[in-house]
């Protein structure tokens, strides 16, 4: 049961270790089976001393504290955690089909269908809904943080950028609301709608292929970036550009919200497709 999984003190050798199914900046992840229940999972191995010579060991505490309170069908679950003298050992759902991006790569083209599209875009806006009401940003929404599990359902994995927006705070001490300057409010509000802004920049890329402002170098995707200078390749439906254009705008207040995305035309019309 779930309070099991948090109280119970894990070791390594609860598991039977599989397969790496992955390489990450601060070590792999694995197959794995918990012994008793040969319930599969993927392990999350993270070297301690690298986490310490990077100094991210404050982000690595907040993506675990993060992770374990989230419960939504597209968030990838983190069942638990512990660690040993050396290592962190994240214990994580397993996506059967592994990431987004590759999926993608595995496509002729790499793009892929509109119905299949709206029908991620659904379920990670609805993710995102899940993780703002708790409080949690996202920030690094794109392809290779996305895993997929079967029957096309994707999951939002890797939770190492997120962080808790002050926005929590706000909610729970109201009253004193009062004195906050406008441009902490805004920045509140701001924080929340980087993820809408990238939820954009991925639906465009599983569109078209690439993403929209990607050019040759830094200094010109940065630029289009900051003058939202994008365009669409000629099979992109009108009702799919006008989703984009409606994400994709710089004034964040401005930007589509997220129930807006689930309401939106292109999103109903690819229901149950
Ligand atoms: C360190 C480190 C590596 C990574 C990237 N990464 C994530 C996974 C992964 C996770 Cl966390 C959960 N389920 C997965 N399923 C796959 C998978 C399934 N197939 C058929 N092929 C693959 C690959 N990978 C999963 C692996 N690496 N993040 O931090």
């Amino acid at each position: 049961s779930g309070n099991q999984s948090q109280k119970k003190k894990w070791v390594l050798e609860d598991f039977e270790i599989g397969r790496a199914l992955g390489k990450g900046k601060f070590g792999c992840v694995y197959l794995a089976r918990e012994k008793k229940t040969q319930f599969v999972i993927a392990l999350k191995v993270i070297f301690k001393n690298q986490v310490q010579a990077a100094k991210l060991e404050h982000q690595l505490r907040r993506e675990i504290e993060i992770q374990a309170h989230l419960r939504h069908p597209n968030v990838l679950k983190l069942y638990g955690y512990f660690h040993d003298a050396s290592r962190v050992y994240l214990i994580l759902e397993y996506a059967k089909m592994g990431e987004l991006y590759k999926y993608l790569q595995s496509h002729e083209d790499k793009k892929l269908p509109e119905p299949e599209v709206a029908q991620i875009m659904k379920q990670l806006a609805s993710a995102l809904i899940y993780c703002h009401a708790k409080g949690v940003i996202h920030r690094d929404i794109k392809p290779e943080n996305i895993m997929l599990d079967s029957n096309g359902r994707v999951k939002i994995a890797d939770f190492g950028w997120s962080v808790h927006a002050p926005n929590s705070r706000r909610d729970t001490v109201c009253g004193t609301l009062d004195y906050l300057p406008p441009e902490m409010i805004l920045n509140m509000k701001h924080d929340f709608l980087v993820d809408n802004w990238s939820l954009g920049v991925l639906c465009y890329e599983l569109l078209c292929g690439k993403p929209p402002f990607e050019t040759k170098t830094y200094e010109e995707t940065y630029y289009n970036i900051t003058h939202t200078i994008y365009s669409f390749p000629p099979h992109v439906s009108d009702l799919a550009c006008n989703l984009i254009r409606k994400m994709l705008v710089t004034p964040a207040e401005q930007r589509l919200t997220l129930p807006e995305v689930l309401e939106h035309p292109w999103i109903q019309m690819h229901n149950d497709s």
